[in-house]
């Protein structure tokens, strides 16, 4: 029998209870590629100390969906759909930058079952530093330090591929169904923000972002549409406009029926979960909206797992 592939799915993770959201805080705030505070020898330190004053307030908002992160089992199940539908031949794992699974934990568990031959696989749609670029770089290292043997390639962008928008669609689709057929609706894509210096110094996630609106809004010609961006997390420049920002001037511009799609994360998450769901959701209830949906994540959606399967298998031919 020919030897397997193993494919890792690279995400960020999320708590898996209230008492992990400090230490899982501590491991994003260390991380000097999604931010980058102090000199470096300085940053664990300030990073417990910004982990300590966050943790609360997130705690809180994790409460309010369940008391922990969906990312793990939800990542996971894509994991499943992805070795069924890639058949014999593959196994799926998956590792989380900041939580568990963690990336030395993944490789653990290939290497007990024998596989040498890995397909790296981001789960973020967009390339950033910040996102994709940090898990790879995480991997790399893990790598070096015991990963002799590992015959490793990498899918890093799927920003444009044509499953990836269909699937989008479909689900954009089943968000409009959600209003009255008369009603005029609009869209706003609520992308995660950057801050600006990661665009100013290359990044290309905002033109991958950009791009991505651009395909999927070819299907539905005829509908206005916006984009902005969500969930900030720091005193610098971040992108523009914020969803918050958004919402009220489409407010000031009478928009009544609003359907928010989150761009940026293929799960759902405490952003979806919860700054969309209730607060943007209660923002715009105060601002007079009259329906405000959410299209929703794509999750284990067949388009999107038929999606990585091709992203895999191109990957071997
Ligand atoms: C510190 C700066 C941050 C940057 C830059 C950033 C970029 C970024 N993040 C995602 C996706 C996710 N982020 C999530 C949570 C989260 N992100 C930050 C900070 C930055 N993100 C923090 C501090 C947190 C924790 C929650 C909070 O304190 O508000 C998550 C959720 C994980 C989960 O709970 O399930 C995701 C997903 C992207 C795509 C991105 C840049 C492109
Ligand atoms: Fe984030
Ligand atoms: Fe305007």
């Amino acid at each position: 029998m020919s030897e397997k592939t193993a494919v890792l799915l690279l995400q960020m993770g999320g708590p898996d209870s209230l008492e992990a959201v400090e230490p899982f805080l501590v491991n994003l705030f260390t991380d000097r590629d999604i931010i980058r505070i102090g000199p470096s020898f300085l940053q664990p330190f300030i990073a417990r100390l910004i982990a300590r004053k966050r943790a609360r307030p997130v705690e809180r908002k994790y409460e309010e969906i369940g008391g922990k992160s969906p990312i793990r089992e939800l990542t996971e199940a894509q994991a499943q759909a992805l070795e069924e539908a890639l058949g014999e031949g593959y196994r799926c794992f998956t590792a989380m930058r900041y939580w568990k699974p963690t990336t030395v934990e993944a490789l653990a568990a290939i290497r007990r079952e024998g596989i040498t031959r890995i397909i790296a696989l981001s789960l973020y749609p967009h390339y950033s530093r910040a996102t994709t670029g940090s898990s790879v770089n995480e991997l790399k290292r893990v790598l070096d330090q015991s990963g002799a043997g590992f015959d490793i390639t990498y899918v890093d962008r799927f920003y444009d591929h044509p499953r990836y928008i269909e699937a989008l669609a479909e689900k954009i689709k089943e968000g409009l169904d959600d209003f009255h057929p008369l009603a005029e609706v609009q869209i706003l894509f609520s992308a995660h923000s950057l801050p600006q210096s990661f665009i100013d110094e290359g990044d290309p996630y905002l033109s991958h972002i950009e791009e991505t609106v651009r395909l999927v809004m070819e299907r539905f010609e005829g509908v206005t549409y916006h984009l902005a961006f969500q969930s900030r997390a720091g005193p610098v420049k971040w992108l523009e406009p914020s969803t918050e920002e958004m919402l009220e001037h489409l407010a000031a511009h009478q928009v009544k029926n609003l359907l928010m799609v989150p761009l940026s994360f293929v799960s759902d998450h405490i952003e979806t979960l919860h700054e969309i769901d209730i607060e943007y959701a209660m923002l715009a209830h105060k601002l007079g909206y009259a329906r405000f949906r959410r299209s929703p994540s794509l999750n284990c959606s067949p388009a999107f797992i038929d999606c990585l399967a091709d992203l895999v298998r191109n990957k071997l031919k």
